[in-house]
């Protein structure tokens, strides 16, 4: 993949959603490009889309208008055992509740999804000990969710969305349950993947200190783009 493919790209994309009080309009002509090595934030207040968005650009949801190609597939017409390949092998999912298996150690957990896709034993464990090594975890293999920290877990969730060495990261509210000096770690820690594994990564959250460290900020209201802002960190073009 070169430097700056595109992960994904949502070109003028709508979810509308019927409910018995009538259509909900989630998700209202957004266009948004994910490239390799690239941090998108998507903030706006509680209702404004976010989670819509992430579903659609994930693959998890098809919008009604509009289209996304993701990882070079469009999600419109591609088959449901197409998009379920694309999201296991191409995407890597974090979340704000961290989704870990509470009866699984932190090795076992980052293990799952190469289980899912068969990889052999040998591989498995090699890629798992990297995984955890990438985030700082490696003295906490053996230990279940519940003997791990916010921090932790929240660590584990990431190593278990890197192991499968996805094209996009997807992250609602990854700091959310996070105290602000252990959601900074991780904030860190996503910011540093993203660029040393050229991974490109959307990220919904309000925290102030991840939309500093964005490529991109989306700020989204009933469900369309208000503002879009590129980050003052991004490196120039004609760097010397
Ligand atoms: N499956 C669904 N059926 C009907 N309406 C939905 C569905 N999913 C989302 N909505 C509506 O779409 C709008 C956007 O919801 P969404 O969850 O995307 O917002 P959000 O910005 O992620 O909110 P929050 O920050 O509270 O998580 C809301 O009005 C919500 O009620």
């Amino acid at each position: 993949m070169s430097m700056h493919a595109t992960a994904v790209r949502a070109e003028a994309v709508g979810r509308v959603f019927r409910t018995p009080a009538g259509e909900v309009r989630a998700c209202a002509d957004v266009t948004l490009t994910a490239r390799a090595g690239e941090l998108v934030v998507v903030r706006g207040p509680s209702g404004s889309g976010k989670t819509t968005l992430l579903n659609l650009i994930a693959g998890l949801d098809r919008p009604s208008t509009g289209r996304v190609v993701l990882a070079g597939v469009d999600t419109s017409t591609a088959s449901e055992e197409q998009l379920l390949a694309l999201r296991r092998e191409r995407v890597g999912f974090v979340f704000q509740s961290f989704g870990l298996l509470p009866v699984l150690t932190a090795s076992e957990n980052v293990e799952v999804p190469l289980r899912i896709q068969r990889v052999a034993a040998e591989e498995r464990s090699a890629r798992v000990a990297e995984a955890l090594a990438a985030v700082g975890l490696d003295a906490h293999a053996g230990q279940r969710p519940a003997e791990l920290s916010g921090g932790q877990q929240q660590r584990v969730a990431i190593a278990r969305a890197l192991v499968v060495e996805p094209a996009l990261l997807i992250a609602d509210e990854p700091t959310g349950q996070l105290d602000s000096q252990t959601a900074a770690a991780v904030m860190d820690l996503v910011v540093d993947i993203v660029h040393r594994r050229q991974i490109a990564a959307v990220v919904a959250t309000h925290d102030p200190l991840l939309v500093e460290r964005a490529d991109r900020v989306l700020t989204l209201h009933d469900g369309a783009v208000v503002d879009e802002a590129v980050g003052p960190f991004r490196a120039p073009l004609s760097a010397p």
